[in-house]
């Protein structure tokens, strides 16, 4: 491949372990089509590769088809709508390509950048691309854009569909992969000019079996902690992951699993500020003993091994728009069908596991169906505020982005945001306008 290096006794360890992903088996069918097509669409469960491996065949195809190719025109960039998904995946790619983190394979989230000139495989967040589009709308530094976990349905992603849609137009030569765990609005035939080839990559989850409470856990967070310690005590062996939905719970089910089980237990919490490299190992390490039961606490997941236990509260902490007030808040609000299925099948990888949801069968069949799209949930006019700042001119009304909002509200937002000065008559942003759109850049994508 690109590196030209002795490679370590562990490089060859992680390569077997690599071969045995889903997407491997598909590997040959995913470089011929790669190679054939401007656009690809893949889609696959949880687990099998997407993140970690597809960036890296997209790497070996480039290099296969350009044999002196110039690291700072051929970038591959792959987007992922959560910081921690962005650092993990970068630290895991590196180590597997037997390279430093922010040599070759790097990443940009927040305010963290872990890249250089040398840097040819980079991991960044939604945000942090479409800021990048501000500066060059056309992603000239990028040869191939790998936009993962699009199911998520992310304010950022949404909005690059719109910038990479005429991008792909412009720059024949740009590539575009496209990854989900599940059908989305993208495999629409009519968003790109031409339908894009689909990869399916079949899972290989074990039967889960599903165990609702009979009452609703009227405190999530306390019924989360004593299942946890339930599950170890009556359950054989087999890590258990929690899901929680911040830091402050996270920190206190650690705690308090922690004290009541000891070192029976390995507890480790899982969120976005707290993802230190020792941090990192404990999470994907196998526990120090056999006999020792890993328990990670999440406020989202990544595909960790070893996982047989899931509880899910059935609530994750949610961007909400309240219309009345024009105000955008973090709640802690139910989660979709389709998002309780996939923490489900977090418990199903290894062999055949149990998910305990700590709702009912009714709450169950009362849930949406999927997870409603970020900028249905998002105040307009933060939205609109974004793409003037980042697009300048763009007429917000030919903007087409993949899940797009009710025309009517982008009409509204710029009526109130004429009306509050922040645009001028002809649709510009006001001095006003500048500083509000750069506080709404910041709270919203780093
Ligand atoms: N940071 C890491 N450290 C150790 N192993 C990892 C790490 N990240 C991923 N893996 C391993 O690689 C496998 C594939 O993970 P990957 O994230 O590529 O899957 P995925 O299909 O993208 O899953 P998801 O859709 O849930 O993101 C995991 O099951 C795990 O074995």
């Amino acid at each position: 491949m690109m590196m030209k290096k002795a490679y370590s006794a562990r490089y060859y360890e992680i390569l077997e372990e690599r071969r045995n992903l889903p997407v491997w088996m598909q590997k040959e069918e995913f470089l011929k089509t790669f190679k054939e097509n401007q656009i690809v669409m893949l889609v696959g469960e949880t687990g099998c590769g997407k993140t970690t491996q597809i960036p890296q065949f997209v790497l070996e195809a480039i290099a296969d088809e350009n044999p002196n190719p110039n690291p700072s025109k051929w970038v591959v960039g792959c987007t992922q709508p959560r910081r921690v998904a962005a650092i993990s995946a970068a630290r895991r790619v590196a180590q597997e390509m037997g390279v430093e983190i922010g040599q070759e394979v790097g990443y940009s989230v927040g305010f963290e950048d872990r890249s250089s000139p040398q840097t040819v495989l980079k991991y960044l967040t939604d945000g942090m691309l479409l800021r990048e589009a501000a500066a060059d709308p056309l992603l000239e530094r990028y040869k191939v854009i790998v936009l993962d976990d699009v199911h998520e349905r992310s304010l950022a992603t949404n909005l690059l569909s719109g910038i990479l849609k005429k991008a792909l137009i412009s720059r024949p030569d740009l590539k575009l992969v496209v990854m989900s765990q599940s059908a989305t609005p993208w495999f629409h035939k009519d968003f790109f000019r031409s339908e894009p080839p689909l990869i399916t990559v079949p899972g290989r989850l074990h039967p889960v079996e599903i165990l609702y409470t009979p009452q609703p856990a009227m405190d999530y967070l306390e019924a989360a902690i004593r299942k946890a310690i339930q599950i170890h005590m009556c359950e054989p062996p087999g890590d258990v992951l929690v899901f929680l939905t911040g830091a402050e719970e996270i920190r206190v089910a650690c705690r308090r699993i922690s004290r009541s089980l000891g070192d029976q237990v390995k507890v480790v919490p899982l969120y976005s500020s707290f993802l230190t490299p020792a941090m990192q190992h404990m999470i994907f390490d196998p526990a120090p003993h056999p006999a020792v039961r890993k328990i990670v606490v999440a406020e989202a997941s990544l595909a960790i091994d070893g996982i047989v236990y899931v509880v899910d509260p059935g609530v994750s902490r949610q961007k909400v728009y309240y219309p009345p007030t024009g105000l955008e808040s973090l709640l802690v609000s139910p989660i979709s069908k389709a998002c309780a299925e996939q923490r489900a099948g977090r418990a199903g990888r290894a062999r055949p596991g149990k998910c305990f949801r700590l709702y009912t069968e009714q709450n169950f069949s009362d849930l949406s169906e999927s997870r409603v799209p970020e900028i249905c949930r998002s105040n307009l006019e933060n939205t609109v505020l974004i793409l003037k700042r980042l697009l300048g001119h763009v007429n917000l009304l030919s903007f087409e982005v993949v899940d797009p909002p009710h025309p009517e509200s982008f009409m509204w937002a710029l009526n109130d945001l004429c009306y509050l000065g922040a645009i001028d008559d002809e649709g510009n942003l006001t001095e006003l306008g500048e500083e509000m759109s750069l506080e709404v850049l910041s709270l919203n994508l780093l």
